[in-house]
């Protein structure tokens, strides 16, 4: 179902009081007044703390900075046809005690009329004494085809004439954005170029990546080729190699489901978070990183409404790669977490979420402390395929060694015995590796001459690594993932 869809069952089942999350005021009040056919028997009246009621000039600028006599107003007005009242800023003051308890007695008396609370919001923290009588639903971002219709409109206002291909171009660089952004960023071209033509896609990317990131929760990187080789883990590449075209029409049309996403346990350094990163770059979609911890950082009732955010951005970005890394810090503990059940409240949020969503975006998880993961998220049906990725074997670990000596030497890799390294390397991991060469090239570096096999085997001499510094929690992960519980990411 779709928001209107969703927004018209509620109100024809008379649901009093709705709450919508959106920071889209002026969009909502347009999709509401022209989806809903709201005609002369559907009065939508719109109020705000300011200005009051805005809509009737009879009632203009009744109620100003009194949400109790906003109210009260709804309650006095004598209408048999249906009434919207759209209430804005009034989130602010849903914790005050004589509010709660008008909008309790309200929601008795309107449930028998024609009449409907909406309040916009876009931080939800509803009081737990309201939380049986109202109902929140997300508006989310617009869709292609909305954005579509608003560049046509805003080029034909601004008499410019787009070829369809650029607009096609134009709408997908601005999705993710809201009306009003695309509005903005529209008007800050045309003030730089005079024009809209191809210079125009990377200043909207740039303006989405700035809007996205100023969130601190989610960070955006627009889709671009880069090489990112993964030595080993050869079973997760061929998993993926064989759904790197679902999110394409073709695949719609043969009738494929969207995957919903992996989860990565592993150790430190084995390659999770550079898988996330090359399965965009290989899929050529773009990829949003979630930082958890942020999620849970702030106020009271906060992590709700970014939870919330986060799934809207990544819907509205749809198809995308959202990553989520160390998804085990977030959760850890949950059932303990003395938060009066927030965090239980998001997880169940976004578990929910990982099961059920319909939008193609691809969550790929990492973590390293599996102990610390609540049982549900491992549950079948959350994530396509859980994957283990263990310290690299001999022949793994000789990829490594190759892909990240032809990074740094091109074109005379060939002259290092990576089959000498990689056998002195045992228990080291990606990470470790990378590591070990770039020791020996400061080494190198330092006294005036390229860098051997020799410093190579000095500097892996020297490392030691987690496996033996951790070797316990390496250990542990390692006889978790022995039980079947994951699939092993390379091949054994
Ligand atoms: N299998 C691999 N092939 C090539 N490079 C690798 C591999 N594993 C790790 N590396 C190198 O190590 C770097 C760090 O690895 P990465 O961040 O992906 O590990 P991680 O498993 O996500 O670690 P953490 O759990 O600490 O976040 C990578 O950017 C890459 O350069």
């Amino acid at each position: 179902m779709n928001f209107t869809q969703d927004l018209r069952l509620l109100l024809k089942s008379r649901y009093p009081i709705i709450v919508i999350n959106t920071r889209e005021e002026d969009r909502l009040e347009y999709i509401i007044k022209h989806s809903l056919n709201c005609s002369n028997s559907q009065q939508v009246y719109s109020w705000d703390f300011v200005d009051g009621y805005t809509n009737n000039p009879s009632d203009n600028g009744y109620a100003k900075r009194n949400p109790l006599l906003a109210l009260e107003f709804i309650e006095n007005l004598n209408n048999e046809s249906l009434n919207l009242f759209l209430l804005k800023d009034f989130d602010s003051f849903l914790n005050e005690i004589v509010l709660i308890r008008k909008l309790r007695n309200l929601a008795k008396i309107i449930k028998t009329q024609s009449k409907h609370i909406i309040i916009i919001s876009c931080k939800i923290n509803i009081p737990f004494a309201l939380n049986d009588i109202i109902t929140v639903i997300d508006l989310p971002l617009p869709s292609l085809l909305e954005i579509k219709k608003e560049i046509i409109r805003l080029s034909k206002a601004l008499n410019l004439n787009l070829n369809s291909e650029l607009v096609n171009n134009i709408t997908k660089s601005c999705q993710g954005l809201s009306i009003d952004r695309i509005r903005k960023v529209i008007t800050k071209i045309i003030a730089q170029y005079n024009q809209i033509d191809s210079r125009s896609l990377p200043i909207i990317i740039e303006e989405k990546r700035q809007i996205i990131n100023q969130t601190h929760l989610l960070e955006f990187y627009p889709y671009s080729k880069v090489n990112r080789d993964i030595g080993g883990l050869d079973v997760l590449k061929q998993w993926l190699q064989k759904r790197s075209r679902s999110f394409s029409k073709q695949s719609l049309n043969y009738g494929i489901p969207s995957p919903k996403g992996l989860l990565l346990v592993g150790i430190q350094g084995t390659g999770k978070s550079l898988t996330a990163k090359a399965i965009a770059s290989d899929w050529m979609l773009p990829l949003l990183r979630l930082d958890m911890g942020k999620l849970f950082g702030g106020l009271v009732g906060e992590s709700e409404s970014k939870m919330r955010e986060m799934i809207n951005i990544s819907e509205g970005l749809s198809p995308c790669i959202l990553w989520i890394d160390e998804i085990d810090k977030a959760f850890s503990g949950l059932h303990s977490q003395g938060d009066s059940g927030t965090s239980a409240r998001v997880f169940g949020t976004f578990i929910t979420w990982l099961s059920e969503k319909k939008a193609p975006v691809f969550v790929v998880a990492t973590a390293n402390k599996i102990q610390s993961l609540p049982s549900e998220m491992l549950r079948k049906g959350r994530f396509d395929e859980i994957f283990f990725l263990d310290l690299p074997n001999r022949q793994e670990r000789e990829s490594i060694f190759k892909i990240h000596l032809s990074k740094v030497r091109p074109r005379s890799w060939q002259k290092y015995d990576i089959h000498e390294l990689s056998l002195l390397c045992n228990k080291f991991s990606g990470a470790e590796i990378e590591q070990a060469i770039i020791e020996s090239m400061h080494t190198a570096f330092s006294e005036e001459r390229e860098f051997s096999t020799e410093d190579i085997k000095i500097a892996i001499k020297q490392f030691v690594p987690l496996a033996f510094t951790d070797k316990e929690q390496v250990e542990s992960l390692q006889a978790w993932a022995g039980d079947g519980r994951a699939r092993n990411a390379s091949l054994t």
